[in-house]
Protein backbone atom coordinates (compact mmCIF):
# COMPACT_ATOMS: atom_id res chain seq x y z
CA UNK A 1 0.00 0.00 0.00
CA UNK A 2 0.79 3.50 -0.56
CA UNK A 3 1.25 6.17 2.49
CA UNK A 4 1.31 9.79 2.37
CA UNK A 5 2.31 11.64 5.51
CA UNK A 6 1.89 15.19 6.19
CA UNK A 7 3.14 15.54 9.92
CA UNK A 8 5.86 15.26 12.43
CA UNK A 9 5.56 11.87 13.55
CA UNK A 10 7.69 11.00 16.00
CA UNK A 11 10.13 8.69 14.85
CA UNK A 12 9.71 5.23 15.32
CA UNK A 13 6.24 5.47 14.47
CA UNK A 14 7.44 6.81 10.82
CA UNK A 15 10.03 4.17 10.51
CA UNK A 16 7.41 1.65 11.55
CA UNK A 17 4.64 2.70 8.79
CA UNK A 18 7.94 3.18 6.37
CA UNK A 19 8.38 -0.62 7.11
CA UNK A 20 4.95 -1.69 6.55
CA UNK A 21 4.35 0.65 3.54
CA UNK A 22 5.66 2.42 0.72
CA UNK A 23 5.72 6.48 2.46
CA UNK A 24 5.89 9.57 0.94
CA UNK A 25 6.18 11.47 4.01
CA UNK A 26 6.12 15.56 4.80
CA UNK A 27 6.79 17.00 7.95
CA UNK A 28 4.15 20.01 6.34
CA UNK A 29 3.92 21.58 3.44
CA UNK A 30 5.81 24.74 3.49
CA UNK A 31 5.88 25.69 -0.24
CA UNK A 32 4.43 25.79 -3.50
CA UNK A 33 6.87 22.96 -4.51
CA UNK A 34 5.70 20.35 -1.16
CA UNK A 35 1.91 21.32 -2.21
CA UNK A 36 2.76 19.80 -6.09
CA UNK A 37 4.54 17.07 -4.76
CA UNK A 38 2.10 16.20 -2.18
CA UNK A 39 -0.87 16.12 -5.14
CA UNK A 40 1.38 13.86 -7.04
CA UNK A 41 1.72 11.44 -4.68
CA UNK A 42 -1.95 11.03 -3.96
CA UNK A 43 -2.23 10.62 -7.41
CA UNK A 44 -2.14 6.46 -5.95
CA UNK A 45 -2.23 6.88 -2.28
CA UNK A 46 -4.17 4.16 -0.67
CA UNK A 47 -3.72 6.29 2.48
CA UNK A 48 -3.21 9.73 4.40
CA UNK A 49 -2.00 10.25 7.53
CA UNK A 50 -1.45 13.76 8.57
CA UNK A 51 -2.91 17.51 9.56
CA UNK A 52 -3.21 20.83 8.57
CA UNK A 53 -3.85 19.90 5.05
CA UNK A 54 -7.08 21.36 3.65
CA UNK A 55 -9.05 18.45 1.51
CA UNK A 56 -11.17 19.86 -1.53
CA UNK A 57 -13.02 17.88 -4.11
CA UNK A 58 -9.92 18.72 -6.54
CA UNK A 59 -7.72 16.52 -4.31
CA UNK A 60 -10.19 13.72 -3.66
CA UNK A 61 -10.98 13.53 -7.64
CA UNK A 62 -7.14 13.19 -7.75
CA UNK A 63 -6.76 10.13 -5.20
CA UNK A 64 -8.77 7.40 -6.99
CA UNK A 65 -7.25 4.72 -4.72
CA UNK A 66 -7.78 6.57 -1.43
CA UNK A 67 -9.49 4.62 0.98
CA UNK A 68 -8.49 6.35 4.31
CA UNK A 69 -8.21 9.34 5.74
CA UNK A 70 -6.59 9.38 9.07
CA UNK A 71 -6.36 13.16 10.73
CA UNK A 72 -3.92 13.75 13.72
CA UNK A 73 -6.85 16.07 15.27
CA UNK A 74 -10.27 15.74 16.76
CA UNK A 75 -11.77 18.61 14.83
CA UNK A 76 -12.72 17.76 11.09
CA UNK A 77 -13.40 20.78 9.88
CA UNK A 78 -10.85 21.05 7.36
CA UNK A 79 -12.25 17.89 5.63
CA UNK A 80 -15.59 17.86 3.22
CA UNK A 81 -17.31 15.18 4.97
CA UNK A 82 -19.68 14.41 2.05
CA UNK A 83 -17.81 15.08 -0.68
CA UNK A 84 -15.21 12.04 1.28
CA UNK A 85 -18.20 9.64 2.56
CA UNK A 86 -19.56 9.98 -1.17
CA UNK A 87 -16.36 8.24 -2.20
CA UNK A 88 -16.46 5.58 0.39
CA UNK A 89 -12.75 7.16 1.96
CA UNK A 90 -13.63 6.10 5.61
CA UNK A 91 -12.58 9.36 7.62
CA UNK A 92 -11.04 9.63 11.46
CA UNK A 93 -9.96 11.41 13.83
CA UNK A 94 -8.24 11.46 17.54
CA UNK A 95 -11.15 11.97 19.98
CA UNK A 96 -10.54 11.51 23.44
CA UNK A 97 -6.27 11.24 23.67
CA UNK A 98 -6.33 15.06 23.33
CA UNK A 99 -8.76 15.48 25.84
CA UNK A 100 -6.42 16.45 28.86
CA UNK A 101 -4.10 18.75 27.16
CA UNK A 102 -6.78 21.08 25.61
CA UNK A 103 -8.56 21.22 28.07
CA UNK A 104 -5.09 21.89 30.20
CA UNK A 105 -4.63 24.76 27.24
CA UNK A 106 -7.87 26.04 28.82
CA UNK A 107 -7.37 26.66 32.01
CA UNK A 108 -3.97 27.88 31.26
CA UNK A 109 -5.54 30.72 29.10
CA UNK A 110 -7.72 31.52 31.88
CA UNK A 111 -5.66 31.63 34.25
CA UNK A 112 -2.70 33.50 32.17
CA UNK A 113 -5.74 36.52 31.46
CA UNK A 114 -7.12 36.49 35.22
CA UNK A 115 -3.47 37.27 36.37
CA UNK A 116 -2.18 39.39 33.49
CA UNK A 117 0.68 36.64 33.05
CA UNK A 118 1.71 37.82 29.63
CA UNK A 119 1.54 41.39 30.62
CA UNK A 120 3.67 40.62 33.87
CA UNK A 121 5.88 38.65 32.20
CA UNK A 122 6.49 41.33 29.40
CA UNK A 123 6.87 44.02 32.05
CA UNK A 124 9.53 42.08 33.99
CA UNK A 125 11.43 40.78 30.57
CA UNK A 126 11.54 44.18 29.62
CA UNK A 127 13.12 45.81 32.78
CA UNK A 128 9.64 47.86 33.78
CA UNK A 129 9.30 46.02 37.10
CA UNK A 130 11.74 48.73 38.69
CA UNK A 131 8.94 48.45 42.26
CA UNK A 132 6.39 46.79 43.62
CA UNK A 133 3.54 46.50 41.72
CA UNK A 134 0.61 48.91 42.26
CA UNK A 135 -3.54 48.59 41.28
CA UNK A 136 -2.93 49.23 37.98
CA UNK A 137 -1.19 45.92 37.42
CA UNK A 138 -3.90 44.22 39.49
CA UNK A 139 -5.25 41.18 37.77
CA UNK A 140 -8.91 38.62 39.05
CA UNK A 141 -9.51 35.94 41.31
CA UNK A 142 -10.55 32.61 39.69
CA UNK A 143 -11.78 30.86 42.66
CA UNK A 144 -15.57 30.64 42.88
CA UNK A 145 -16.27 32.83 40.13
CA UNK A 146 -18.75 31.66 37.59
CA UNK A 147 -17.25 29.34 34.88
CA UNK A 148 -19.31 29.08 31.66
CA UNK A 149 -18.73 26.20 28.80
CA UNK A 150 -19.73 26.66 24.86
CA UNK A 151 -20.22 23.10 24.16
CA UNK A 152 -20.28 20.13 26.20
CA UNK A 153 -18.70 17.55 24.36
CA UNK A 154 -15.33 15.91 25.84
CA UNK A 155 -13.26 18.62 26.08
CA UNK A 156 -16.24 21.35 27.71
CA UNK A 157 -16.82 18.46 30.00
CA UNK A 158 -13.10 18.59 31.16
CA UNK A 159 -13.14 21.69 31.31
CA UNK A 160 -16.17 22.26 33.50
CA UNK A 161 -14.65 19.39 35.64
CA UNK A 162 -11.35 21.63 36.40
CA UNK A 163 -13.11 24.14 36.80
CA UNK A 164 -16.08 22.41 39.21
CA UNK A 165 -13.78 20.22 41.28
CA UNK A 166 -10.43 22.29 40.80
CA UNK A 167 -11.56 25.90 41.43
CA UNK A 168 -14.73 25.65 43.01
CA UNK A 169 -16.31 27.57 40.43
CA UNK A 170 -20.10 27.20 39.62
CA UNK A 171 -20.88 26.32 36.03
CA UNK A 172 -23.39 27.02 33.64
CA UNK A 173 -23.35 25.54 29.86
CA UNK A 174 -24.99 26.22 26.41
CA UNK A 175 -25.26 22.53 24.66
CA UNK A 176 -27.27 22.30 21.50
CA UNK A 177 -28.83 19.37 23.15
CA UNK A 178 -30.18 18.55 26.43
CA UNK A 179 -27.53 16.96 29.13
CA UNK A 180 -28.57 16.96 31.96
CA UNK A 181 -26.49 14.66 33.15
CA UNK A 182 -24.13 16.99 33.36
CA UNK A 183 -26.10 19.67 35.94
CA UNK A 184 -25.65 16.94 38.07
CA UNK A 185 -22.16 16.25 37.16
CA UNK A 186 -21.06 19.63 37.90
CA UNK A 187 -23.64 20.82 39.85
CA UNK A 188 -23.99 23.25 36.83
CA UNK A 189 -27.10 24.75 35.10
CA UNK A 190 -27.63 24.63 31.04
CA UNK A 191 -28.30 27.09 30.00
CA UNK A 192 -28.80 29.67 26.69
CA UNK A 193 -26.16 31.49 25.25
CA UNK A 194 -27.04 34.67 26.20
CA UNK A 195 -27.82 33.74 30.06
CA UNK A 196 -24.07 32.19 29.47
CA UNK A 197 -22.71 35.02 28.50
CA UNK A 198 -24.20 37.49 30.97
CA UNK A 199 -23.76 35.24 34.08
CA UNK A 200 -20.28 33.79 33.65
CA UNK A 201 -16.81 35.30 34.42
CA UNK A 202 -15.23 33.67 32.29
CA UNK A 203 -16.50 32.05 28.87
CA UNK A 204 -14.50 28.91 27.67
CA UNK A 205 -15.52 28.15 23.99
CA UNK A 206 -14.93 24.57 23.18
CA UNK A 207 -17.41 23.99 20.53
CA UNK A 208 -17.17 22.08 17.66
CA UNK A 209 -16.53 24.51 14.34
CA UNK A 210 -19.53 23.55 11.58
CA UNK A 211 -22.00 25.57 9.78
CA UNK A 212 -24.18 25.70 12.80
CA UNK A 213 -20.65 27.46 14.62
CA UNK A 214 -19.15 29.63 12.10
CA UNK A 215 -19.43 32.98 13.74
CA UNK A 216 -21.88 32.23 16.48
CA UNK A 217 -20.26 34.46 19.03
CA UNK A 218 -20.55 38.16 17.98
CA UNK A 219 -20.55 41.87 19.33
CA UNK A 220 -24.38 41.36 20.57
CA UNK A 221 -23.10 38.04 22.83
CA UNK A 222 -19.97 39.62 23.91
CA UNK A 223 -21.75 43.35 24.81
CA UNK A 224 -23.55 41.12 26.97
CA UNK A 225 -20.96 40.19 28.91
CA UNK A 226 -19.74 41.11 32.50
CA UNK A 227 -17.91 43.87 33.57
CA UNK A 228 -14.69 41.72 34.18
CA UNK A 229 -15.46 38.63 32.11
CA UNK A 230 -12.88 37.33 30.21
CA UNK A 231 -13.56 34.71 26.61
CA UNK A 232 -11.09 31.98 26.18
CA UNK A 233 -10.90 30.00 22.77
CA UNK A 234 -9.36 26.25 22.58
CA UNK A 235 -12.01 25.16 19.73
CA UNK A 236 -11.58 27.21 16.45
CA UNK A 237 -11.39 30.71 15.03
CA UNK A 238 -13.94 31.15 13.42
CA UNK A 239 -16.47 30.25 15.90
CA UNK A 240 -16.14 33.42 17.17
CA UNK A 241 -16.53 37.10 14.83
CA UNK A 242 -12.84 37.76 15.43
CA UNK A 243 -13.63 41.61 13.84
CA UNK A 244 -16.19 41.95 16.79
CA UNK A 245 -13.89 40.50 19.20
CA UNK A 246 -11.29 42.62 18.37
CA UNK A 247 -13.34 45.55 18.57
CA UNK A 248 -14.55 44.65 21.80
CA UNK A 249 -11.69 44.45 23.24
CA UNK A 250 -10.30 47.83 21.99
CA UNK A 251 -13.26 49.69 23.30
CA UNK A 252 -13.92 47.60 26.45
CA UNK A 253 -16.88 45.51 25.70
CA UNK A 254 -14.95 42.83 26.60
CA UNK A 255 -12.44 42.95 29.87
CA UNK A 256 -9.79 40.20 28.20
CA UNK A 257 -9.06 37.22 26.05
CA UNK A 258 -7.29 34.28 25.95
CA UNK A 259 -6.80 32.62 22.52
CA UNK A 260 -5.27 29.41 21.43
CA UNK A 261 -6.96 29.29 17.56
CA UNK A 262 -7.42 32.55 15.31
CA UNK A 263 -10.08 32.75 12.02
CA UNK A 264 -6.41 32.83 10.08
CA UNK A 265 -3.48 30.23 11.43
CA UNK A 266 -0.42 31.22 11.56
CA UNK A 267 -1.78 34.51 13.31
CA UNK A 268 -1.11 37.24 10.32
CA UNK A 269 1.66 39.98 11.55
CA UNK A 270 -0.83 42.59 10.60
CA UNK A 271 -3.39 41.25 13.16
CA UNK A 272 -4.91 44.14 15.20
CA UNK A 273 -4.76 40.98 18.21
CA UNK A 274 -1.18 41.68 18.35
CA UNK A 275 -1.52 45.22 19.92
CA UNK A 276 -3.84 44.63 22.60
CA UNK A 277 -2.13 44.03 26.03
CA UNK A 278 -5.66 42.66 27.64
CA UNK A 279 -5.13 39.34 24.97
CA UNK A 280 -3.35 36.59 25.36
CA UNK A 281 -2.46 34.86 22.27
CA UNK A 282 -1.17 31.40 21.70
CA UNK A 283 -0.34 29.29 18.99
CA UNK A 284 -2.91 26.97 18.61
CA UNK A 285 -0.85 24.67 21.08
CA UNK A 286 -3.91 22.87 22.54
CA UNK A 287 -2.48 19.37 21.91
CA UNK A 288 1.06 20.15 21.41
CA UNK A 289 2.61 18.28 24.58
CA UNK A 290 4.87 15.10 23.41
CA UNK A 291 2.31 12.57 25.27
CA UNK A 292 -0.76 13.81 23.71
CA UNK A 293 0.97 14.34 20.44
CA UNK A 294 2.60 10.60 20.71
CA UNK A 295 -1.05 9.30 21.60
CA UNK A 296 -2.48 10.93 18.71
CA UNK A 297 -0.36 9.92 15.95
CA UNK A 298 -0.61 6.23 17.50
CA UNK A 299 -4.69 6.51 17.22
CA UNK A 300 -4.52 7.67 13.70
CA UNK A 301 -1.87 5.50 12.85
CA UNK A 302 -3.71 2.17 14.09
CA UNK A 303 -6.50 3.48 12.47
CA UNK A 304 -5.26 3.58 8.92
CA UNK A 305 -3.72 0.19 9.66
CA UNK A 306 -7.13 -1.43 10.34
CA UNK A 307 -8.67 0.09 7.61
CA UNK A 308 -6.14 -0.62 4.80
CA UNK A 309 -6.37 -4.50 6.57
CA UNK A 310 -10.60 -4.41 5.55
CA UNK A 311 -11.43 -4.10 9.34
CA UNK A 312 -13.58 -0.76 10.96
CA UNK A 313 -11.78 2.13 12.22
CA UNK A 314 -11.52 2.49 15.94
CA UNK A 315 -12.21 6.21 15.56
CA UNK A 316 -14.50 7.02 12.35
CA UNK A 317 -15.00 10.74 12.46
O1 LIG B 1 -7.13 18.15 17.23
C1 LIG B 1 -7.50 19.24 16.83
O2 LIG B 1 -8.62 19.43 16.30
C2 LIG B 1 -6.59 20.38 16.98
O3 LIG B 1 -6.91 21.46 16.71
C3 LIG B 1 -5.25 20.15 17.45
O4 LIG B 1 -5.19 19.09 18.33
C4 LIG B 1 -4.25 19.86 16.42
O5 LIG B 1 -3.15 20.48 16.91
C5 LIG B 1 -4.30 20.44 15.12
O6 LIG B 1 -5.41 20.02 14.47
C6 LIG B 1 -3.06 20.06 14.31
O7 LIG B 1 -2.77 18.76 14.28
Amino acid sequence: HNVVVVHELYPELLAQLQADYHVTHFQRLASDEDRQAFREAMRDADAFIGSNVKFDEALLDGAPRLKVIASVSVGVDAYPKEAIEARGIVLTNTPEVLTDATADTGFLLLMMAARRAGEMERKVRSGQWQASLGRTDFGIDITGKTLGVVGMGRIGQAVAQRGHHGFNMPVVFYNRSDRPEFEKAFDARQVSLETLFSESDFIVVTVALSEGTQGLIDRKLLAATREKAILINISRGQVVREEDLISCLQDGTLYYAGLDVYEREPLAQDSALLALDNAVLLPHIGSSTFETRSAMCDLAADNLKRVLAGSPALTPA
